[in-house]
C-alpha cells in the first residue's frame, strides 16, 4: 500500500469516509442549542439566553472554566429517560454520517443527581439509545462514567455507589471538569476501588494541566489512556515513555483552540505527537460547543498542518481501533477493514 501515492486533493474526502472510532465525546457536549431550547420548552425550564443565537453567541470561550460554567448549565435542560435518550441518539446518528463505526462515550452523572435527576434515569436513558444504535445504525457503541474532579472523591464514591446496580451498563470510569487544582492524587483511592471492580480507566490529563498530571494520571490512577495529553511535549521523557508503553491520547484538536490551549490549529501539536511515535488519535470532546463532530475535526486539523498526509490519517483511524476497548479479536478486524478502504484508495497506484 503505497499512502505516498494518494494525492492531497483527495485526503478531505478519505478522512471522512474513512472508518473510525471516536474515544473522547462527552454526551452532554452534544447537546445542541435547537435540543437545550427544545427540551427547556417541554420542561418549563427558564434559559438565560432568550434565544438560540444568543446562547450560541455566548459560546465565545476563554478557557476551560469559562466552557464548563456553560456547559453545565446547558446540561441542566436534561429531565427525563427520554431526554437523555434523544441526546445520545442524536449524537449517534451524526456519529455513524462521519463513518464512527464504534464511540466510548463519557457521562457526568453528578452532574445531573445534584439537581435531583435519578442516576437510573440518566443511564437508562442512554443506555436505551447506545442498543438502539448497535442494532438500527450498526455503531457500536459504550459508555464511560466520568467523575467531576471538581468535586469531592467522596462525592465520587458516592456516585460510584449509586453506579453500580447499573454496571452492566457502562465499561469504565473517567475524570473530567476543572483540571487546575484538581491533581489526579485526590481520586487515588476512588481508582484504586473501580479497578478492583474490573472497570477500564482513563483521565483527562495535560489539557490546562501540567505534564506531571499525565505521568500522576498513569502512576497514581494507573489510567490506560490519556485524554488529551497534549502537554506531555513539556517532558521529553514522558513523550518516549507514552510511545514506549503504547499509551493512547484522545487529542480533541477543535475543543483545544476554542479553550485557548493553542492559539490557532496551525500551532497544535498533533503532527509533532505522531512524530515522535505517541499514538495520538482525534475526537470532538463537546462538538455542539466547539464547532464540529468528528470529521470537521479531521479536515480542519489536516488543512491547518501541512506535515499530515494519508499515512497519518490511516495512521489516526488505526489508532482509534488500537486504543479502544473492545475486544482484541475486533479490534484486528476494524484494522483489516481499514487496510482494505486506504488499499481501495490507492487503487493501481
Ligand atoms: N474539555 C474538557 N475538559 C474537562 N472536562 C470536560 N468536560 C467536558 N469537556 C471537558
Ligand atoms: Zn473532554
Amino acid at each position: 500500500m503505497n499512502l505516498e501515492s494518494i494525492p492531497r486533493q483527495e485526503l478531505a474526502g478519505i478522512l471522512c469516509r474513512m472508518p473510525k472510532a471516536e474515544l473522547h465525546i462527552h454526551i452532554e457536549g452534544s447537546l445542541e442549542p435547537e435540543l437545550i431550547f427544545a427540551l427547556a420548552r417541554k420542561n418549563g425550564i427558564e434559559l438565560a439566553y432568550p434565544s438560540i443565537e444568543a446562547l450560541r453567541a455566548a459560546y465565545a470561550f476563554t478557557d476551560l472554566q469559562s466552557f464548563l460554567d456553560i456547559y453545565y448549565a446547558g446540561a441542566g435542560v436534561l429531565q427525563t429517560e427520554d431526554d437523555f435518550f434523544d441526546m445520545a441518539w442524536s449524537y449517534l446518528n451524526r456519529a455513524k454520517a462521519d463513518n464512527v463505526i464504534h464511540a466510548e462515550i463519557f457521562f457526568d452523572p453528578q452532574t445531573h443527581t445534584a439537581r435531583g435527576v435519578p442516576f437510573a434515569t440518566v443511564i437508562n436513558g442512554l443506555d436505551r439509545a447506545v442498543r438502539r444504535g448497535r442494532e438500527e445504525l450498526g455503531l457500536s457503541a459504550s459508555l464511560i462514567l466520568c467523575f467531576l474532579r471538581h468535586l469531592s472523591e467522596a462525592d465520587a464514591f458516592a456516585t460510584l455507589e449509586e453506579a453500580l446496580p447499573f454496571r452492566d451498563k457502562f465499561i469504565g470510569v473517567g475524570l473530567d471538569s476543572g483540571e487546575r487544582g484538581n491533581p489526579p492524587e485526590k481520586f487515588a483511592a476512588l481508582f484504586a476501588r473501580c479497578r478492583e471492580l474490573g472497570l477500564r480507566l482513563v483521565a483527562h490529563a495535560g489539557e490546562e494541566g501540567p505534564a506531571s498530571y499525565i505521568s500522576d494520571a498513569l502512576d497514581l490512577l494507573q489510567a490506560e489512556r490519556i485524554d488529551h495529553g497534549v502537554r506531555c511535549l513539556e517532558d521529553p521523557q514522558l513523550v518516549a515513555r507514552l510511545a514506549a508503553q503504547r499509551i493512547a491520547l484522545t487529542v480533541c484538536p477543535l475543543s483545544n483552540v476554542k479553550l485557548a490551549v493553542f492559539p490557532e490549529l496551525g500551532h497544535h501539536n498533533l503532527a509533532r505527537l505522531l512524530a515522535a511515535g505517541v499514538v495520538a488519535t482525534i475526537n470532538s470532546d463537546d462538538p455542539a460547543y466547539f464547532g464540529g463532530y468528528l470529521n470537521r475535526n479531521f479536515t480542519a486539523t489536516f488543512d491547518a498542518l501541512p506535515e499530515l498526509g494519508a499515512r497519518e490519517a490511516y495512521l489516526l483511524a488505526r489508532n482509534s481501533f488500537e486504543a479502544s476497548f473492545v475486544a482484541e479479536e475486533t479490534r484486528k478486524e476494524w484494522i483489516a477493514g481499514l487496510d482494505a478502504f486506504f488499499a481501495d484508495c490507492c487503487g493501481g497506484r
